[in-house]
C-alpha cells in the first residue's frame, strides 16, 4: 500500500465523431512537424466557455509523446473539455468558446490556418460508447482511410490497425461480418482500430472502458499501454486505480475547471503535492 493507503500501480511502463476524426484529405502542412520530440501538446492558460459558464480556468499542461497522460477529477470538472480542446471537437458545439492557446508540435491549434479536419486526422479520438458504423470490421477500419485516400494498400492496412488493437485475431476469419455483431468490449477495440489506421500521432479516449465488462476493460488498459510505445495517448477516466495502473503522467481537475495537480503518476497517487488532490485520491470527496 502507498503512503495514501491507496494500492500501488501494478503497472509501470519504461462516428458522427469519429468521422469528424477521419473525415477528408486535406492539406496538414500547417500543423508542424511530426514525430519530434517531447513536448506533443502543450496548454497555456486555456480557458474555455460554453455560453456564459467557464468550463476551464487558466489550464497549463505540456503531454509528453509517447505516454499515457490520465485525466482525472470529479463529474463536471472539465475532463472531457480538455480532451475535445485538443483536437477542436468543441468546435462543433455551438456555445463554446476557446481563450489562450493550445499547441500542437508548437502550432496554436486554433490559428486560423490549421485546418481542423487535418488536425483530427493527426489527433484522434475514441469515445465512451463504441461506435461502430453499420458496415463490415473490414470497412469500419477502411473507413477513414478511404476518405483520405490513403488506401492504396487498405489489406494490410486494416490488418495492421486490427493487430494493433489487439483484435485481429478474434476477427481474422469474419473481416466481412457487420462490426456491430461484436461483443462490446471487441467493436471498442474496433474503434481502436478505426482511430489508428490513418496513423494519428495522438489518440484521445474519453472513458474507452467505462460501457466495459471487467474482463474487456482489462484488455483496454493492456491495449492502452501497448499503444502508448506507438502513440501519445491521452485518456479521462473515472477510475482511480485505472489511471494508476496504466498512466505515466495524470492530470487531477477539481470543481471549477481548475486543474489542480499535473505530475508522474507515481507521484499523484504517493504524495500529492495538494491536499485538495490528497483528499479526493484517498476519496475524502468526489
Ligand atoms: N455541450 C455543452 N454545453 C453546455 N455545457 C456543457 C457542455 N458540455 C459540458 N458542459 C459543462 O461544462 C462543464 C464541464 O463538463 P465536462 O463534461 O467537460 O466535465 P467532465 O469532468 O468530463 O465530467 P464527467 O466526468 O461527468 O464526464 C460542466 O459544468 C458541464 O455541464
Amino acid at each position: 500500500m502507498t503512503a495514501n493507503g491507496e494500492a500501488p500501480r501494478t503497472v509501470s511502463k519504461s462516428a458522427a465523431d469519429d468521422q469528424q476524426s477521419t473525415a477528408t484529405s486535406v492539406d496538414d502542412g500547417s500543423l508542424g512537424s511530426s514525430r519530434v520530440a517531447d513536448p506533443v501538446i502543450e496548454s497555456r492558460d486555456l480557458d474555455v466557455y460554453y455560453g456564459d459558464d467557464q468550463a476551464l480556468d487558466g489550464i497549463d499542461m505540456t503531454i509528453p509523446e509517447r505516454q499515457v497522460t490520465a485525466l482525472i477529477g470529479p463529474s463536471g470538472c472539465g475532463k472531457s473539455t480538455f480532451l475535445r480542446s485538443i483536437n477542436r471537437m468543441n468546435d462543433l458545439i455551438d456555445i463554446a468558446r476557446v481563450d489562450g492557446e493550445l499547441s500542437f508540435h508548437g502550432k496554436n491549434v486554433y490559428d486560423e490556418d490549421v485546418d481542423p479536419v487535418a488536425l483530427r486526422r493527426k489527433i484522434g479520438m475514441v469515445f465512451q460508447k463504441p461506435n461502430p458504423f453499420p458496415k463490415s470490421i473490414f470497412d469500419n477500419v477502411a473507413y477513414g482511410l478511404r476518405v483520405q485516400d490513403q488506401d492504396e494498400n487498405v489489406e494490410q492496412q486494416v490488418r495492421t490497425a486490427l493487430e494493433r488493437a489487439a483484435l485481429l485475431e478474434e476477427v481474422e476469419d469474419q473481416l466481412d461480418s457487420s462490426g456491430l455483431d461484436l461483443s462490446g468490449g471487441q467493436q471498442q477495440r474496433l474503434c481502436i482500430a478505426r482511430a489508428i489506421a490513418p496513423d494519428p500521432e495522438v489518440i484521445l479516449m474519453d472513458e474507452p472502458a467505462s460501457a466495459l465488462d471487467p474482463v474487456a476493460t482489462s484488455k483496454i488498459e493492456d491495449l492502452v499501454e501497448e499503444l502508448a510505445e506507438e502513440y501519445t495517448v491521452v485518456i479521462v477516466t473515472h477510475n482511480m486505480q485505472q489511471a494508476a495502473r496504466i498512466s505515466d503522467k495524470t492530470a487531477v481537475f477539481l470543481t471549477g475547471g481548475h486543474l489542480v495537480e499535473f505530475d508522474d503518476t507515481d507521484k499523484i497517487f504517493e504524495n500529492p503535492e495538494s491536499d485538495r488532490v490528497e483528499d479526493y485520491i484517498t476519496g475524502k470527496f468526489g
